[in-house]
């Protein structure tokens, strides 16, 4: 049954659709003569070996193979950092929103980077970026082989036409596309701003969920991948990739988005986060933040993700004489994290739409003090309706180095630690 919403709907499915009736080859991938005169072509994006249960793959049925372009030379992208071995300070950390651009800026050129761990080369860890554009990409293709990259959009829509079709996503969806994948980004509002990880690791995939059971969270049907949908058309244009941490680009007589059928279980997808199923404490105690998790990267050791992608959605909070904001806190693991819409429950302010923290392994954390007073004497016989908010946090196994430009930048509050100044001493010696 074809979904109401027109994408494929379900996480990692084995799908199979085409643009003209009958461009799909039947019951193999490569016969020796494809319908409309197509190409096929393999895209791989796990090892061939990989076990059933993680192998992705798909076959793409196009005008031309990816291999037909000119030559790639490196491309300048001064705000595009890959090496993440600067001195990274202990202090927390917290940003005001990314400006919208001046000049001419198009999705790609607007990518700023603001920490990461691990390297593209290595194949491990991940770089958070921010975004923010003014401009469609035009005559122009991006694909990053150095990750799968992880869309957060904050502020407008993004129309995201990939090689297996066409994402229309807004403010609290998400979208993931997969390395290697080419698509161009134009934007129906004129301009986009939002968040932005690529996760030089292991895919991204949905949680077990241990004694929650078989359903809740992010449900799988809910999310949602492009049906094929080509173009046919030439002219002087640019391919762009970000290979080896930095920017190349090669010049290229067609669009690149010409895949007329494809089938497989290797294609970009988006999840609106508003269909999150957020499970919580119906008891005592604020529980941990992994209750709250949409997809995680998982590395090679288990239990320990590489990159857990958390949200902090609108829901009811009953816990009885509970704490219930999130509590102090000092992890091992390090936390970008950044606010789509609304307020967050932690920060009763400085933490806006658009802006972002990190905190990072053993920095200690936590609700400012304005948020700490009203908690702490509210009344928890009621449940209380955190509406209106959307926050979401990149939670890594390894230290978030940030980037020198990041540490300079003038969207960095200086008097961040001073929203727990007025945490006073409370410290009596009777009960
Ligand atoms: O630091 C934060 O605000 C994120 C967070 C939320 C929470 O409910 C528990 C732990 C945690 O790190
Ligand atoms: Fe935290």
């Amino acid at each position: 049954m074809a979904h109401p919403s027109g994408y494929l709907s379900g996480f990692g499915n084995e799908f199979a659709t085409e643009a003209l009736p009958g461009a799909l080859p039947q019951h193999r991938n490569s016969p020796q003569q494809v319908a409309y005169g197509l190409y096929a072509e393999q895209l791989s994006g796990t090892a061939f070996t990989a076990p059933r249960s993680h192998n992705r793959r798909s076959w793409l049925y196009r005008i031309r193979p990816a291999a037909v372009h000119g030559s790639f030379v490196p491309l300048d992208a001064p705000r595009l950092v890959s090496r993440f071995d600067n001195a990274a300070p202990p202090n927390q950390l917290r940003w005001s929103p990314l400006p919208m651009p001046t000049t001419p800026t198009d999705f790609i050129d607007g990518w700023v980077t603001m920490a990461g761990n691990g390297s593209a080369e290595a194949m491990t860890g991940c770089a958070v970026h921010l975004y923010a554009a003014n401009q469609s990409m035009d005559g122009r293709y991006f694909y990053n082989a150095d990750a799968e990259l992880l869309i957060v959009p904050q502020l407008g829509r993004l129309r995201i036409a990939t090689e297996l079709g066409v994402l229309d996503v807004e403010p609290q969806e998400i979208a993931v596309i997969p390395r290697g994948v080419r698509f161009q980004v134009t934007l129906p509002d004129g301009e986009a701003r939002g968040y932005l990880c690529e996760n030089f690791g292991a895919l991204l995939q949905l949680p077990d969920m241990g004694p929650i059971g078989s359903n809740g969270l992010a449900n799988p049907r809910d999310f949602l991948t492009p049906v094929a949908r080509y173009e046919d058309v030439e002219g002087d244009f640019e391919l762009v990739t970000k290979f080896g941490g930095r920017l190349w680009h090669a010049p290229i007589g067609h669009s690149p988005l010409d895949v007329v059928a494809w089938h497989g279980n290797y294609a970009p997808y988006k999840y609106d986060l508003r269909h999150f199923n957020a499970i919580g404490s119906i008891s005592y105690d604020h529980p941990d933040p992994s209750i709250f998790l949409v997809l995680q990267a998982p590395s090679d050791t288990p239990g320990v993700d590489t990159l857990d992608f958390v949200i902090f959605p609108p829901r009811w909070l009953v816990a009885e004489d509970t704490f219930r904001p999130p509590w102090f806190h000092r992890n091992v693991a390090s936390e970008f994290m950044g606010l789509i819409h609304g307020a967050y429950d932690a920060k009763a302010d400085g933490f806006v739409p658009g802006g972002s923290s990190v905190h990072n392994c053993m920095s200690g954390h936590g609700p400012d003090a304005a948020t700490f007073d009203k908690a702490s004497s509210a009344d928890t016989r009621q449940p209380h309706k955190v509406g209106d908010t959307m926050a979401f946090m990149f939670e890594t196994r390894n230290v978030l180095v940030p980037t020198e430009q990041a540490l300079a930048s003038p969207q960095l509050q200086g008097d961040y630690q001073r929203c727990w100044a007025g945490i006073t001493k409370r410290f009596r010696t009777t009960p």
